[in-house]
């Protein structure tokens, strides 16, 4: 049954298509012709014909119908940019012929991305004839249609594929920045995988043939394997090192990236021996691979606790997602459109937005336990306020800050007779002791000043912007607080006293005279009998 070209899908020809394989022998074009008239070409069926790869040379062969009076323009369009060796002829019913040939074999075979025909349909049934030869996937998606609908196509694409490549490049160019600003490996790792991701794309969609590499003739052959090689090794390395696998199983980290590795050199060797078949078997089984490891390797990273880990395999299930779809959609199972055909290409796309997330995700983690470890680290774990350390820096900090017109004082406690509580009660007690002394010590100073432990039983306050009668009631407070603190059973009849020293600063010139001149008062405070204050 012929097609009419008026009923001509929008879509890519499916069921049009009859068949015939070069399996048992190759024909010329004549032979072809003569044996689809003679009826040896067999129906396609389902879905866009797709052979897999390294398949033999097939012919397609299709009946055009023009019922009308006058010519019908066409534009025949093969949208794959990746088979060897193209030609199409044309049988008009006035018994005329056409032929054109295409391809990568062919030196700058087309002005255009994919291998177009322009067709004029006399009136009458006419018969196209496709041949198509080459080891990559025969994923034959053709095209029949008006000029207008072509371009309209073309338009849709060229707006989808400027949001995919202004996307990768965004990202690309945002995390390679943020690699030489922050220095992380990981925002490289992941700019190479996206630089990877990119030129995979500019060379499967042909756009790198078109524009970027024309007279590239050899590496136009070969630019998909080694390229869909390298997306997998560059996304494996970034998921190991964002994952946190290479520290937690080095081992298997190692066997990983080692596979990975061995891949590469096979795909050496077969581009030393020339054999394009194997790189692409290798490529495309490495993909499958690919597919499957990257969510385990986001489970692995689950299991061990990590919180990104979930966004990482989200990122990695949506192209696992999208690849399928491509392939059901080129087996025919799911309806042909842009969305079904270019699904991998989506999945992928949304792969990399999600793993910028989960990146930005592990910089806010990774900011918060530093955040953790540093207030840790100025901590004193026992009572909770400043260490010694911390409370230096503070007080040389605020020192520097304001040689202040108002007064500030600095307030040394030390707790009176404290090894003989630790020696009558025990160290629980000794440490309780001092946790409420800490507690009471806050209790009793403003929000603005700031308390720290210098010692074993030792305790300083800094006040800042104090008058001489704040810095006295203050002092006179933390005195009292401390001589009003009872503790539970077996110390429920333990009084503690602290013999506290003021050092007021009048124009002190170092920030250590205050320390030294607080202890020094402290100490005369001991010496008088504690639970007193002394100023200086
Ligand atoms: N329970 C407990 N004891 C501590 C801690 N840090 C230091 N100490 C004890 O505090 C005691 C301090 O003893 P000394 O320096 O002789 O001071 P004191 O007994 O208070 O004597 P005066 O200061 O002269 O009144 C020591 O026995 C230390 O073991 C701690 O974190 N917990």
């Amino acid at each position: 049954q012929p097609v009419r070209v008026s009923d001509l899908p929008l879509s890519p020809l499916a069921t049009e298509w009859m068949q015939l394989s070069e399996r048992h022998g190759s024909y010329t074009t004549a032979m072809a012709y003569q044996a689809f008239k003679d009826r040896n070409f067999s129906p396609h069926g389902k879905g866009i014909p797709s052979l897999g790869i390294g398949a033999p040379p097939i012919w397609l062969a299709l009946e055009l119908l023009n019922d009308s009076d006058s010519e019908r323009e066409l534009i025949f369009e093969l949208a794959n940019g990746w088979q060897d060796d193209i030609r199409l002829s044309h049988f008009a019913a006035d018994g005329s012929e056409a032929h054109w040939s295409g391809g990568d074999i062919h030196k700058n075979a087309a002005d255009n991305r994919f291998f177009r025909v322009n067709l004029s349909i006399k009136p009458g049934v006419s018969v196209l004839l496709l041949r198509v030869e080459g080891p990559d996937p025969r994923v034959l998606p053709v095209y029949l249609t008006s000029r207008e609908n072509t371009a309209k196509r073309e338009r849709a694409e060229a707006y989808s594929y400027g949001f995919l490549y202004g996307g990768i490049v965004a990202l690309l160019g945002y995390n390679f920045l943020l690699y030489l600003g922050i220095g992380s490996r990981s925002y490289l790792y992941y700019s190479v995988f996206l630089l990877t991701f990119l030129w995979l794309n500019l060379s499967y969609t042909g756009h790198g043939s078109a524009w970027i590499w024309p007279s590239l003739d050899h590496w136009r052959q070969w630019s998909n394997p080694l390229l869909m090689t390298l997306y997998c090794i560059t996304g494996l390395m970034f998921a190991l090192r964002f994952l946190g696998i290479d520290k937690l199983r080095p081992r298997l980290s190692q066997i990983v990236l080692g596979l990975a590795m061995l891949m590469m050199l096979v795909q050496a060797v077969a581009f030393y021996i020339d054999d394009r078949a194997l790189a692409l078997i290798v490529a495309f089984d490495l993909v499958y691979i690919f597919s499957l490891l990257m969510p385990l390797l986001g489970i692995m990273a689950w299991h061990f606790g990590m919180p990104i880990a979930k966004l990482f395999l989200l990122a990695s299930v949506s192209t696992m997602i999208g690849m399928s779809t491509t392939a059901l959609t080129v087996d025919g199972v799911l309806p042909f459109n842009q969305w079904t055909y270019r699904a991998a290409e989506i999945g992928m796309f949304i792969d990399a937005m999600l793993l910028a997330l989960a990146l930005a995700a592990k910089f806010r983690q990774s900011e918060q336990e530093r955040t953790l470890a540093k207030r840790l680290a100025a901590t004193d774990p026992l009572t909770g306020v400043d260490n010694r350390r911390a409370f230096g820096e503070h007080l040389l900090q605020s020192w520097n800050q304001s040689r202040d017109l108002r007064c500030r004082a600095l307030i040394m406690i030390d707790i009176d007779k404290f090894k003989s509580i630790n020696d009558s009660y025990g160290h629980d007690v000794g440490d309780k002791v001092l946790t409420d002394i800490a507690r009471s010590i806050r209790y009793s100073i403003r929000n603005r000043d700031h308390c720290g432990r210098w010692g074993g039983e030792e305790f300083v306050v800094l006040l800042p912007n104090a008058t001489e009668q704040e810095i006295a009631a203050i002092a006179e407070r933390i005195r009292q607080n401390i001589e009003l603190l009872r503790f539970p059973r077996p110390a429920d009849s333990l009084k503690v006293t602290a013999s506290v020293g003021v050092c007021v600063d009048e124009g002190l010139s170092h920030y250590e005279d205050i320390l030294r001149r607080a202890d020094e008062a402290m100490y005369s405070a001991k010496a008088a009998g504690g639970n007193r204050i002394v100023f200086v």
